[in-house]
Parts: structure tokens; C-alpha cells; sequence
């Protein structure tokens, strides 16, 4: 008899039928309905195996999966799961950094450049008929080129983005971390300083800290109402890094310029949230890494550490 392989991600065809031909698959491309959640819950008590995303790994789920041997996340982010309570059980549980820091690091340059140059806000004036005479100075975007960026996070895809803004536009590079980064102080020439002096002195900031109970609320009006008058502030990393309502409050009162999100304190962000009618942001759906190459390999780099698991041997990126 075969083991189970719960899968909740879209996996590409090959990738399914190769993991087919190991294990007994139950496979949803997402939970949407209740039948499918009880239809998950019900396979999770026979799964060794779960590859997958946006499925919150609590204990009540852990206890109700009493084979299960390996977590294999289709991302980067572990906030999702409760990482001792996994390790307590002898879980392996196991993510897909590098393969997605470009990928990512694109979408945050996308939004810093849709931000500075308004492309939503154009765009629907031209779709929308409006576009009646050339744009003049109160539709006219900011530069890039030769401006601060102040990274939050100066990780993988943090030092990603600061180096498409270093090489690419000549930004300056700050950012706040809690190491110390020495080898991109040296290739960017970047400086490491503290929030407040980020929040001072950055014309762009991009938010790419990993959400933990540290940097969950850490940026809110206290933070937003530091910056510069034309400042553009994105976030590619979790929403709750931000306190959403002081974000929207700081918009809407002119304290924060402009902003440019891919993640959301509740998401798909829901229907009635001011951010869809307000003209100052840009609001993507969490598409940080999806592309089809990226999405790809991040379905392997899974594929890859649940098999070695199961087969006794170590994963390629354990967390
Ligand atoms: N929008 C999207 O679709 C995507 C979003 N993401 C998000 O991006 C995040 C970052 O990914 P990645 O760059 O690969 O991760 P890394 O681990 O490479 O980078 C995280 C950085 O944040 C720093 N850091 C962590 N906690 C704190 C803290 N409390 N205060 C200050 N700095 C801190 C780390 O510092 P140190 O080096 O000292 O540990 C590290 O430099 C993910 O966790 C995920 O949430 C990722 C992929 C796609
Ligand atoms: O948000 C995506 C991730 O990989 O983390």
C-alpha cells in the first residue's frame, strides 16, 4: 500500500504524476469550500507527507495528523506554522528559500516603479476615457534614480531589491536588520542604521522582514509619519509586519505619500477595504513569487525535500 501525499498547492502535471506513481495522492489545488476542508482534515489522519501553502499548521491540525513526518511549504514565509510545536513532534518541516528571491524582489521593484510613476492611477484614467489631455504636473511620478532606498530586512530578497535599486537606478541603500550585513555594506555600499533614521531619511522603502511575533504591528503611524513629503512605502513581505488601519489612516491624511502593497493583513483582502478606492496605493494579490518559472521550481524544491525525508536523508532546506 501506498503512502499519502496530502498536496494543497497547483502543481504542474509532470510534477503530479511523477509524485503519483510514489504515493497515494489527495490533492486540492486550495481549501475552498467546506467540503474540501473536511475532505483535507479526513486525509491529514492517514498523510506522512503534506507539500503545500497557506494552510495554518496549528496543534489542533498537528494532533489530528498523527502519521505525518514532513512539511514541505511551498514558500519562504513559516508564519503559517507553528514551527516548535512541529519540531516537538519530530516533524520536519521544510520551506523554499533562493528559488523565489528574484521572483520577488522583481514584484517589489514592480511596485516601487508603479508607485513612483502613479501607473495604476493612469492606467485607469486612460481605460476609463479621461485621458482627454496630455497628464500635467498633478499626475507627473517621481525618479528613482539617485534616491534612498531603505530596505526593512536585509535578507535574501531584501539585499535582491537593494541591488536592482543600487545598480540598476544608482539609489543609495540604508536598511534596518538585526545583523549586521557587511558583504552588501561592501558591493552596495549600504549602511545599516535604525528604523526611525530609515523612516527619515528613505524616498522608497520596501518591507521585506519575515513575520514572528518581533515584527508583527513593528510599522504604524509612528513610523509613517517620519517620512519625506513625497515618500513611497511598499510592502512585499507579510501585512501584519504593518499595522493596516494606521497605514490607511496615514494615506488618506496625506502624513504617508504613497504605497505599493502585495501582502495584506487579511487576504484576499477583502471587499470593503478602503485600500481598493484609494488613489495613493497600489494593491497587487501576494504575486511576490508567482511566476511560472519560480512557482515551478519552488514545487520541485518540495518535491525534492519530502522525498529525501522519507527516504531518511537530509532535506535540501530544512527550517
Ligand atoms: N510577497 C510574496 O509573495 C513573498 C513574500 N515573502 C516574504 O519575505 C520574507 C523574507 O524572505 P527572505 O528574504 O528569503 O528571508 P531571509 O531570512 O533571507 O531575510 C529576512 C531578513 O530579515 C531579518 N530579520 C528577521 N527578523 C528580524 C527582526 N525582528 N528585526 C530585524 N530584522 C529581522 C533577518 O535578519 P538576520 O540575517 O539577522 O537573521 C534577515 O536578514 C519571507 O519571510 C516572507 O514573509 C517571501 C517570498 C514571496
Ligand atoms: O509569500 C510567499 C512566501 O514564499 O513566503
Amino acid at each position: 500500500m501506498k503512502d499519502t501525499l496530502v498536496i494543497v498547492h497547483e502543481l504542474y502535471p509532470e510534477l503530479l504524476d511523477k509524485l503519483k506513481q510514489t504515493f497515494d495522492v489527495v490533492h486540492f489545488v486550495r481549501l475552498g469550500s467546506d467540503e474540501d476542508r473536511a475532505a483535507f482534515k479526513e486525509a491529514m489522519t492517514r498523510a506522512v507527507a503534506f507539500i503545500g501553502s497557506n494552510v495554518a499548521f496549528d496543534k489542533a491540525l498537528l494532533e489530528q495528523s498523527p502519521n505525518l513526518k514532513v512539511i514541505a511549504s511551498v514558500s519562504v514565509g513559516v508564519d503559517n506554522y507553528d514551527v516548535a510545536a512541529i519540531h516537538d513532534r519530530g516533524i520536519v518541516l521544510t520551506n523554499t528559500p533562493d528559488v523565489l528571491t528574484e521572483a520577488t524582489a522583481d514584484t517589489g521593484f514592480l511596485l516601487l516603479m508603479m508607485t513612483a510613476r502613479r501607473a495604476s492611477e493612469m492606467n485607469r484614467m486612460v481605460l476609463d476615457g479621461r485621458w482627454n489631455v496630455s497628464p500635467g504636473r498633478d499626475q507627473f511620478g517621481v525618479d528613482l534614480k539617485g534616491k534612498t532606498l531603505g530596505i526593512v530586512g536585509m535578507g535574501r530578497i531584501g539585499q535582491a531589491v537593494a541591488s536592482r535599486g543600487h545598480f540598476g537606478f544608482g539609489m543609495k541603500v540604508i536598511y534596518q536588520n538585526r545583523s549586521a550585513k557587511p558583504e552588501a555594506d561592501k558591493t552596495l555600499g549600504a549602511r545599516q542604521v535604525d528604523l526611525e533614521t530609515l523612516f527619515t531619511e528613505a524616498d522608497f522603502i520596501c518591507v521585506t522582514v519575515p513575520l514572528s511575533p518581533e515584527t508583527e504591528g513593528l510599522i504604524g503611524r509612528d513610523l509613517l509619519s517620519l517620512t519625506k513629503p513625497k515618500a513611497i512605502f511598499v510592502n512585499i513581505a507579510r501585512g501584519k509586519v504593518v499595522r493596516e488601519q494606521e497605514l490607511i489612516e496615514c494615506l488618506r491624511d496625506g502624513t504617508l505619500y504613497y504605497a505599493g502593497l502585495d501582502v495584506f493583513e487579511k487576504e484576499p483582502l477583502p471587499k470593503d477595504s478602503p485600500l481598493m478606492t484609494m488613489d495613493n496605493v497600489v494593491c497587487l494579490p501576494h504575486i511576490g513569487s508567482a511566476t511560472h518559472e519560480t512557482r515551478g521550481a519552488m514545487c520541485d524544491l518540495a518535491a525534492e525535500n519530502t522525498l529525501n525525508v522519507l527516504d531518511g536523508k537530509a532535506p535540501v532546506t530544512p527550517v
